[in-house]
């Protein structure tokens, strides 16, 4: 029945490849749909190649309607341009949780606005003409592509390169213009989108993949990446059609299923690239949030919460694999002095000296935290009393001797430290309340000592500082 006058319909055509282009909504001016004798279909060869849709045996009211097993892209454009539009709400609404605003968040609620503004576009392209329906929606595509790509890039903490994005995307949509209002040429407009997308996804793709690295990052990560990659190749696989095809070549791939390939991608992409984003989001505010439950704010120590919690997990273990485990109470001492000397601020550095002291000198294997105001605790992990007494003892001399820097001087101050032992099964509180003990010891023998409290509750002093009065 077809044959090279009389070729075979776009419909039928893309009927084979399982998606539906109405017949009323022409594919882009100049994009080649068909092999054949009909090679540069434009809306008006595709109106007058409408009516053989009944003379090739289908009637027009079939042919206006999708089957109900194919796909209808520009309703799925439609659907994806409103996730978009929701999606950008969502991304905007989040931005103002406090301390996710420097996340990327604007910039991809900005992508997605530009996309879901795009997609009513292009769906709207026979109504709105070549102007708004294509060289519009292509332009707010490489834009929400630019604002997607610097999203990232801020989310990852990177330089956001803004000026460099959005350079690139306007000499790439001045192209798109050129090659729609001066001289329309859609296999040009074709390359030049294509290119800049898939720039776009590969640099997606690279800023992301490697987040997979981190646990809890790995299911949006790989989800992002695997998204961002399918697109570029796709991308790269039209634009560097469409250049051939400019130059003069014969198509390899049927330009018109690439496109509907491309588009139902674009359209799919959206949706997976803004639910990717927001995962990544999510994943950064819980992680954010279990941060400031369990460390304190100013000394990056361990909170309250989160010390106990590391206690209750050291001392299964210990209890399961018969290890020793010690706690030290430490209090920084005369503080409300060293506060009413240097003022609160003074206090505060004094607070991140400490704490940043101990960690440095402690691994990762023990658990270090602020029980509140200017007393911590440290739980020695697989570590004897003796051991765990010489740490503790060089902490303190070396606190005693080298003091904390500030502006233009030093703030000398002292610590005491209770030291304690756990037997085997013996609670958390119940260790907790010795190790208050042995400090009141360290306090009442007066101050920059180490106390060791022993199993049966009397206190052996065992070291006291030069400073201690
Ligand atoms: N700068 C600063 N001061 C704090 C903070 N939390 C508590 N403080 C102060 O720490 C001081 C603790 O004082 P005290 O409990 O009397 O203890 P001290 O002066 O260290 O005396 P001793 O423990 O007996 O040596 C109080 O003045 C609190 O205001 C904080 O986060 N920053």
């Amino acid at each position: 029945m077809y044959s090279d006058r009389n070729p075979v319909p776009t419909t039928l055509r893309s009927a084979e490849a399982g998606i539906w282009q109405p017949p009323n909504n022409p594919p882009e001016e100049g994009v080649p749909i068909m092999d054949g004798a009909v090679t540069n279909c434009t809306a008006s060869s595709y109106a007058r190649a409408r009516p053989r849709l009944c003379s090739a045996g289908l009637p027009l009211s079939a042919a206006s309607t999708p089957p109900p097993h194919m796909l209808h892209t520009d309703s799925m454009i439609l659907t994806s341009g409103m996730c978009a539009a929701l999606m950008a709400m969502v991304f905007f609404a989040m931005r103002r949780i406090p301390g996710m605003a420097p996340g990327g968040l604007y910039w991809w609620g900005l992508s997605n606005a530009q996309f879901a503004v795009a997609s009513a576009l292009l769906v709207s392209q026979g109504a709105l003409g070549l102007a708004l329906g294509i060289g519009l929606s292509s332009t707010l595509f490489i834009a929400g592509m630019a604002a997607l790509v610097i999203g990232c890039r801020e989310f990852f903490g990177l330089p956001r390169y803004t000026r460099l994005v959005g350079l690139t995307a306007l000499l790439a949509t001045l192209g798109l213009l050129y090659f729609t209002f001066v001289d329309n040429q859609s296999l040009m407009r074709i390359s030049l989108v294509g290119g800049f997308a898939t720039i776009v996804l590969l640099d997606v793709a690279r800023l992301c993949l490697p987040g997979a690295r981190e646990r809890i990052m790995r299911f949006p990560a790989l989800v992002l990446g695997a998204v961002a990659l399918a697109g570029a190749a796709l991308h790269a696989l039209r634009a560097t059609q469409a250049g051939w095809m400019f130059a003069g070549g014969a198509p390899v791939f049927d330009p018109a299923l690439l496109m509907h390939v491309v588009r139902l991608y674009n359209a799919f992409a959206m949706t997976a690239l803004a639910v990717g984003f927001l995962m990544l989001a999510h994943v950064r505010l819980r992680a954010s949030l279990e941060r400031q439950i369990t460390h304190d704010a100013l000394t990056g120590a361990l909170s309250r919460t989160g010390f106990m919690d590391a206690c209750d997990a050291i001392l299964k273990r210990a209890d399961r694999l018969g290890r020793p485990v010690c706690l030290a109470f430490i209090d920084l001492d005369h503080f409300k002095t060293i506060n009413d000397v240097y003022g609160h601020f003074g206090g505060d550095r004094v607070l991140e000296h400490f704490a940043a002291s101990t960690t440095r000198s402690i691994g990762n294997e023990h658990a270090f935290g602020r029980l509140g105001g200017e007393e911590f605790a440290l739980l020695y992990h697989n570590m004897a009393l003796e051991d765990a007494r010489l740490h503790s003892y060089r902490l303190r001399t070396d606190i005693e001797r080298h003091g904390c820097p500030s502006d233009d001087h030093w703030i000398m101050y002292t610590v005491s430290i209770g030291l304690v032992e756990r037997p085997p099964g013996e609670s958390l509180s119940a260790l907790l309340q010795r190790a208050d003990a042995a400090l009141y010891s360290a306090k009442a023998a007066g101050r920059n000592a180490v106390s060791v409290g022993r199993d049966n509750g009397a206190d052996a002093l065992v070291d006291l500082g030069a400073t201690a009065h």
